[in-house]
């Protein structure tokens, strides 16, 4: 759907050039809600404006469903980019027009019939649960309503992708949740594709199936978000992953820990089915070693559940290493940790 191959963007001005982005390579399918999250500066933004051709890459390509959009020519272009909807922090709504005139734009440039378009934005108005703000203003709604009627602009054209800037920033976290469950509908009802850029790693977490992380212009870690949350290889992914899911022990534990010189400290993760499996039973059952849980974190991750615990084991070496084997055995992300 869209793919990024080998991409560079230098910005110059005034004789300083800026490297934004670095050799990107990414790919997103059809169905996906594709996250991108990097600090400010990372390169976030010339990204997903390279899709639209906001941006022209410096070298390498952008390619939406399968072609490059070098290629194309002006008119070809124009058609391509009606395909692609965008959605900003700040809601870019007109303001000295009604919310209907607002969601109408992209219809009345295309040059719809008034009957078209009366039926489209009206169909568009009740998909985002604003019918009756029809005839206001932008400056009477709440930020959260300011964004539904993007959302709504967006769609008006029927895009197969739909682009969001930091879609959720300037809103509270209740709101932010009404319209990240209104952008996963998009992405259900319309099969639209979406790209989602972000500092948070929540919104992430709440409506991404993939992610790209960001640093310097360069992609530093990507994957599915259950693999990226899972095991977050690079240190800054595990400081983004560190805001959702707290897992370490508190500073507290971690001294009491350190005085418990005859027991060894496992951090042990369990993803998906091996949630059911009864493990600490086993361990004191089976292999007849003392288990303190010293902290358990139970997260939800695209309808899989991840649990991290911290294990305070004691036993004799062997039984302590049986049990440590008796983990890994199920597949299980067991590591030592030392004291
Ligand atoms: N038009 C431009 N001209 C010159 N430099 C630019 C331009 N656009 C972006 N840059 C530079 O490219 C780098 C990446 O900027 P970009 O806006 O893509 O990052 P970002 O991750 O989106 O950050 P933020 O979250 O703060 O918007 C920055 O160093 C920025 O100064």
């Amino acid at each position: 759907m869209i793919e990024m191959e080998n991409v560079y963007k230098t910005f110059e001005r005034k004789g300083i050039k800026t490297t934004a982005l670095k050799g990107i390579n990414l790919k997103v399918n059809k169905e996906d809600i594709f996250g991108v999250i990097g600090y400010s500066g990372a390169g976030k933004s010339t990204l997903i404006r390279l899709v639209n051709y906001l941006e022209k890459p410096t070298k390498g390509y952008v390619l939406v469903d399968g072609q490059r959009l070098d290629q194309f020519n002006a008119k070809e272009l124009r058609v391509v980019k009606k395909k692609i909807g965008m959605i900003f922090q700040h809601f870019n709504l007109l303001e000295s027009k009604t919310i209907f005139q607002n969601v109408a734009m992209p219809l009345i440039l295309s040059k719809k019939s008034k009957d078209d378009i009366q039926r489209r934005v009206m169909e568009l108005l009740e998909f985002v649960g604003l019918s009756d703000k029809a005839e206001s203003y932008p400056n009477e709604l709440s930020g959260g309503q300011k964004q539904r009627i993007g959302i709504a602009r967006a769609l008006a054209s029927r895009p197969s992708i739909l682009l969001c800037d930091e879609a959720t920033s300037a809103l509270d976290p209740q709101t932010t949740q009404s319209i990240l469950d209104l952008l996963k509908r998009v992405n259900k009802e319309y099969g639209i594709t979406i790209m989602i850029i972000t500092h948070e790693m929540g919104v992430i977490q709440e409506i991404c199936n993939k992610v790209a992380v960001m640093e310097k212009g360069e992609i530093i870690e990507q994957g599915s978000v259950l693999e990226v949350f899972g095991q977050p290889k690079h240190p800054s992914t595990q400081y983004f992953v560190q805001t959702v899911i707290r897992n370490s022990i508190t500073p507290s534990v971690e001294n009491k820990m350190k005085m418990e010189k005859d027991s060894k400290l496992l951090k042990v993760k369990l993803v998906g089915e091996a949630v059911s499996t009864p493990i600490l039973n086993k361990l004191i059952k089976d292999f007849d070693i003392t288990v303190n849980v010293l902290f358990a974190n139970t997260t939800e991750i695209q309808d899989t559940t991840m649990v991290i615990m911290y294990l305070d084991i004691k036993g004799n070496d062997e039984q302590v290493q049986a049990a440590m084997n008796y983990l890994k055995k199920l597949g299980l992300l067991v590591e030592e940790v030392s004291k």
